[in-house]
């Protein structure tokens, strides 16, 4: 139930929804049950009974029998007009008013239709900004145990069947039992007896169908979750084509395929047979009450003082059609709300997960980076197992710090905690003397320009993929930023220039190209603490040349911390860490460490990084 309620908070303001839907839906079910009604007079008329011999007395209003006032007068009316004006004329005005009636009741129909589907984007809308927002606030570390595939498939296909859901629940709470309603006050109006009579059937069939529907339910969760598994399937495929294909694998990757396309295929046919079970099973139901009501309806008229005439026989009959519509409708709707419940939890289990990095109340502004970020006594963890202990170390102001060390010690780890993307668990980080914690996390990202390993571009122009973190930037700026990083040259004999599209994740562009719009991306930005990770890359030595230019450029008058694979980049590094299992093992200026007998950084000199 609580899921339940969730999923209709997304339909915000509900009021605004919900009220107009549960007046047009009042309206359309009135108009459309008057359809109905109007078959008595029509019936009579049709068969000879509405001979009238004097003049009908016309009924008096009574506030308390309102309802009763307003059939006597049609009745009274109705009489008159065949007195007055014949059978036919009667027949004539009886039709008008069934016309005026299907033509309300459509146009009601209509409005409530439109409510619903103004809700349902309404719902959509808001189903996926809230997912986005949330995911776009979890610390990275989230994502390390997340499929990506799982994720786009509950933003995509759940959300889906949650907006389905909202849509379902405002015809299983409104519209079908309003009909339904209207349908059997009428029925009881006709006969008391018969319409008893049907109800007994009532609770068979609804037990029946609280089955289907709960089993409908697991079914549908298995789908959503073998949807995800699709989807990350084909995410890493798409992502890794090349080595795919290079390695031969392609038979590897089709079978994983399709073995979860295959399950998936399985539960959808599943699901089907539970799905379409409901509707055989209220039909055969419906069967047997009709003819229930055949035998014991028939029972009544033909009773020597009939307690029911029959052209209401006849009318009862058409009503009663009618009221399996809504009754079935009531069986589709709530499956398609246990199906939502399903997707919603999914859904709400991402919305549910704690955002670990926030700012504090009232955190400070970093308005300028004044003198220094220091490491005191920094730990840190993943998972069980420490990655970095009892680091500490100064980058001042204008110098440049590198990380050296083999692979997996823990380099990237250390400029990963400066822009927060994960929290320490003990020691501290400060800048300007002010624990990182206590800032705005957007005040200090503001200073911080990254260039990564990996050179990541979107699938843009070289314009917006240059300007991306910087507003209103100028195509002078841009191309300024792209000269310094020894990109313009390349990027200008382009056919289309700066308007160059890139291609997904920049693949039409060489690493080297690649590298170097990253590189002025970070020019662009202007940013005075810069962390580096160097790219490891192989490059012509050309390209590699070109792109350590750019770096120089970049660093040049800023605080740098370079996570470095060559010598070359960091032998004017004013200080060189060598990390090793997470510890600082080394450190000192390129000559002070390759002094150092059987130091590391000697080690890894002569193992060849430079
Ligand atoms: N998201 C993560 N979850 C769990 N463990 C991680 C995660 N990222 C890195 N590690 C582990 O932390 C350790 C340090 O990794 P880190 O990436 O900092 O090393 P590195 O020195 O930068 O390596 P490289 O030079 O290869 O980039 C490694 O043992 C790695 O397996």
């Amino acid at each position: 139930m609580k899921t339940f309620f969730r999923i209709l908070s997304f339909a915000q303001p509900l009021s605004k929804y919900a009220i107009p839907y549960f007046i047009y839906s009042i309206f359309a079910t009135i108009f459309g049950v008057l359809n109905f009604t109007l078959l008595i007079p029509l019936l009579k008329v049709l068969f000879g009974k509405a001979e009238v011999k004097e003049v009908p007395k016309e009924p008096v209003f009574e506030l308390s029998k309102a309802f009763q006032y307003l059939l006597d007068y049609f009745n009274y009316f109705f009489k008159k007009l065949v007195f007055t004006e014949g059978a036919y004329s009667a027949l004539i005005f009886v039709c008008i008013i069934f016309l005026a009636s299907i033509f309300l009741s459509n146009i009601f129909l209509y409005l409530s239709i439109r409510v619903k589907e103004y809700m349902r984007a309404r719902v959509i809308e808001n189903v996926r900004a809230t997912f986005f927002e949330k995911v776009t606030s979890l610390h990275l570390g989230y994502f390390s145990d997340q499929k990506k595939g799982d994720l786009m498939s509950r933003i995509t296909s759940d959300a889906n069947y949650l907006e389905w859901a909202v849509i379902h629940s405002l015809e299983l709470l409104f519209k079908h039992p309003i009909q339904l309603v209207s349908f059997f006050i009428v029925l009881f109006y006709i006969s008391v007896p018969l319409t008893l009579f049907t109800l007994v059937f009532l609770p068979v069939s609804a037990t029946i169908i609280a089955f289907l529907n709960n089993k409908l339910k697991k079914q549908s969760y298995s789908l959503q979750e073998s949807q995800a598994v699709i989807m990350s399937i084909l995410d890493e495929t798409l992502g890794g084509l090349r080595v795919i294909k290079g390695f031969n694998a392609i038979s590897y990757i089709r079978s994983k395929f399709d073995q979860e396309n295959k399950h998936y295929g399985d539960v959808v046919r599943a699901m089907a047979r539970t799905r379409e079970m409901a509707s055989p099973i209220s039909e055969a139901t419906g069967a047997l009450v009709v003819v229930g009501i055949l035998l014991y309806g028939g029972s009544l008229i033909l009773r020597e003082q009939p307690l029911l005439q029959p052209t209401e026989f006849i009318t009862y009959i058409i009503l009663f059609s009618q009221v399996m519509r809504p009754a079935k409708g009531l069986t589709v709707a709530s499956s398609g709300v246990q199906v939502g419940l399903a997707a919603g939890n999914r859904i709400f289990n991402i919305l549910d997960e704690a955002v670990k990095i926030n700012d504090k109340e009232n955190a400070l502004e970093l308005k300028e980076f004044k003198s220094e970020i220091e490491f005191k006594d920094v730990h840190f963890r993943y998972e069980e197992d420490w990655v970095l202990q009892g680091i500490n170390f100064k980058l001042e102001k204008g110098k440049t710090v590198a990380l050296v060390g083999k692979t997996g010690s823990g380099k990237s780890t250390i400029a990963d905690l400066i822009p927060r993307f994960y929290d320490i668990q003990k020691g501290g980080i400060y800048i300007d003397g002010e624990n990182l914690q206590d800032y705005r996390l957007g005040s200090v990202l503001q200073h911080i320009g990254i260039v990564s390993q990996e050179a990541v571009l979107f699938n843009d122009t070289i314009f917006n993929n240059i300007a991306f973190s910087v507003e209103d930037a100028t195509y002078a700026q841009v191309e300024r930023a792209a000269k310094i990083a020894n990109a313009h040259d390349f990027i200008v004999e382009k056919p289309q220039g700066y308007q160059t599209l890139v291609g997904d994740r920049g693949d039409k562009l060489s690493g080297g190209q690649r590298q170097r719009i990253t590189i002025a991306r970070a020019v662009l930005k202007n940013p005075s603490i810069l962390l580096l990770d160097e790219a490891t890359a192989a490059m012509d030595p050309k390209t590699e040349q070109l792109v350590q230019d750019a770096i120089n450029n970049l660093m040049q008058n800023r605080t740098s911390l370079v996570i470095a694979h060559r010598l070359s980049t960091i032998q004017n590094a004013d200080e060189i860490l060598v990390v090793r299992e997470g510890h600082i093992v080394e450190r000192g200026t390129h000559a002070e460490l390759l002094l150092q007998e059987n130091g590391e950084y000697a080690d890894l000199h002569a193992s060849g990084i430079r």
